[in-house]
């Protein structure tokens, strides 16, 4: 694979990791804040005579419940904060509730609140009410790895209680930890936990529940392209990003475009062609090159912390006659191509597709 990437900003000193993801540059007329972990508000309470702290705000709320050491901190901590999945075994159980503040963009801007497994969100003095109120998506993590009769029973019961509640919830099922599974096996555990769940609902009368079942890893993307999909849902504009994306490709000789959240590397749109795992690990590398290359070339001492920017853009030739193209759109969001080399080359599509992916797809 060969690569060249243009006007990727210019070089600083990297300290560690977290600067990667967090440093992003502020942009002048850009009206959200540069997302460093101020952005990332975290903050932790107990149950019982927890109040309403949103009251008043509109940021969708996404809520991470299941059993004890099911996982849901540890990705909470890989998405968000760029912790490494080996570092995730050194993670103390969680004992309160932890909320946290992801306003990474107009599009991706919610709070996830990370649930304690033990927590016994039935209690009488627990407001679970107002917590599934304002609930947008519940994602229940299940660990595949387990037995999971606990789980489904649990799943059942926090299902049934916050579609009370909210009915317009989202119900999210990660079938978690996979990575230790063959792919019969990650088949064969998606058939069973379907089945099961989808039998207790409708002997409870509520087969109009809609549970949306993932297979995940923090080992892998799996759990990136999953969480896509969680936000996507929550993003009231996402039929029209896709139809732009449409209409982009159809005229541009693009083969597929993504539009990235290039923080958490969730991808917020793309065009209506499938998605596999593979373009989608690709555009996740892509991120990563270009953030990594700008920050050990591309920044002054002036701009330190600022590795993405308007210049940001990359291209890589890879080696089966695809060409990748990645273009900043905003601050926190990139569109990632992909397309055949002979289109790449085609003087007047390739002056068209810089144009388009310099004015047309502008996303306020
Ligand atoms: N193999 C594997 N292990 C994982 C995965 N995700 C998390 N783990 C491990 O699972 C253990 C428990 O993870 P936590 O994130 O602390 O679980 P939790 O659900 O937040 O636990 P509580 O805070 O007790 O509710 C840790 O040792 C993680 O390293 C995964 O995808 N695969």
């Amino acid at each position: 694979m060969t690569s060249s990437s243009e006007g990727v900003s210019k070089y600083t000193e990297v300290e560690d990791e977290e600067t990667l993801a967090i440093g992003y540059y502020d942009d002048d007329d850009d009206d959200f804040d540069t997302f460093t972990d101020g952005n990332l508000d975290c903050s932790c309470e107990d149950g019982g005579g927890f109040s309403d702290p949103l009251s008043g705000e509109v940021k969708p709320r996404i809520l991470l419940m299941g059993l004890r050491r099911s996982g849901k901190s540890s990705i909470q901590k890989v998405v968000f904060h760029k912790m490494s999945p080996n570092e995730t075994l050194f993670l103390e159980s969680t004992n309160k509730i932890c909320r946290e503040d992801v306003s990474n963009s107009s599009f991706v801007s919610f709070q996830i609140w990370d649930f304690p497994g033990q927590i016994d969100f039935f209690d009488p003095t627990f407001d679970y009410e107002m917590i599934f109120r304002g609930t947008g998506a519940l994602i229940f993590v299940i660990d595949s790895q387990d037995d999971y009769v606990e789980a489904l029973s649990r799943l059942h019961l926090t299902v049934t209680r916050a579609y009370k509640v909210n009915p317009e919830i989202n119900f999210e099922v990660f079938i978690h930890k996979v990575d230790g599974l063959s792919d019969d096996a990650k088949i064969e555990k998606q058939r069973d936990i379907h089945k099961r769940a989808n039998d207790d609902l409708a002997d409870a009368g509520l087969e109009k529940i809609h549970l949306s079942l993932y297979l995940t890893s923090i080992y892998d993307h799996s759990i990136f392209e999953a969480f896509s999909k969680v936000v996507q849902k929550l993003i009231p504009q996402l039929p029209t990003l896709e139809n732009l994306l449409n209409i982009f490709i159809s005229n541009s000789g693009i083969e597929k475009a993504f539009l990235f959240d290039v923080v958490s590397k969730i991808y917020i749109a793309t065009d209506s062609s499938p998605v596999d795992m593979q373009t989608y690990e690709l555009c996740c590398d892509m991120i990563d090159v270009v953030i990594d290359i700008s920050c050990i070339y591309g920044l002054t001492e002036e701009e330190a912390g600022q590795p993405y920017d308007k210049e940001s853009m990359a291209i890589i030739h890879l080696n089966n006659t695809t060409v990748m193209y990645l273009k900043e759109v905003t601050k926190f969001l990139a569109l990632v191509c992909f397309l055949r080399e002979e289109s790449f080359e085609r003087k007047g599509n390739r002056e068209l597709g810089r144009r388009a992916l310099r004015g047309k797809v502008r996303v306020s």
